[in-house]
């Protein structure tokens, strides 16, 4: 029976550009991701991805807007991660390199997608219109998308 293990994942606006950090070690490494983890099990979905973000970037976010979810399967891996994305414009504090994370803000029309998980170019369109999302994807490996579905979700 699979697993489903809860992650957020923030993405922090500022007029046209888009806040990446590349990951220093761990999981993603050498990738430029949006900043998360893992939802311990004494927080909130919310409480998550604030920690994660100061912990990452060292920037503090009081009001997240919820972007999508997207569910990640690796085959072979009983795990399913259900990851619950954020974005906002709204922030405080200046992006700080961290032993996880270098934060780097790029031109929306610059987003590196050669050096980020393959994913990020099917569903990055969606977040950028502000168009709420739903989608799972399936790995083999983590460069190879065996398959996916992506669609639109109901804003509430
Ligand atoms: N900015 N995108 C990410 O940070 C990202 C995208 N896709 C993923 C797929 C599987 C996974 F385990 C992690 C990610 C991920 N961090």
């Amino acid at each position: 029976m699979a697993k489903i293990k809860l992650y957020t994942l923030a993405l922090i606006r500022n007029d046209g550009n888009i806040l990446l950090g590349m990951k220093k070690r761990g999981f993603g490494v050498g990738r430029w991701n949006g900043f998360g983890g893992k939802v311990h099990s004494d927080e909130t979905i919310l409480e998550a991805a604030k920690r994660e973000l100061l912990e990452e970037s060292g920037l503090t976010v009081n009001e997240f807007q919820e972007a999508g979810i997207l569910k990640f399967e690796f085959l072979g891996e009983p795990e399913i991660m259900e990851v619950h994305v954020f974005t906002t414009n709204k922030y405080e504090g200046t992006p700080t390199e961290s032993e996880e994370m270098q934060p780097k803000w790029f031109p929306i029309s610059e987003v590196p997608f050669n050096d980020m998980w393959p994913d990020d170019i099917l569903w990055f369109p969606f977040l950028l219109k502000g168009q709420k999302f739903s989608g799972y994807f399936k790995f083999k490996g983590h460069s190879e998308i065996l398959d996916y579905t992506l669609e639109p979700a109901c804003s509430d």
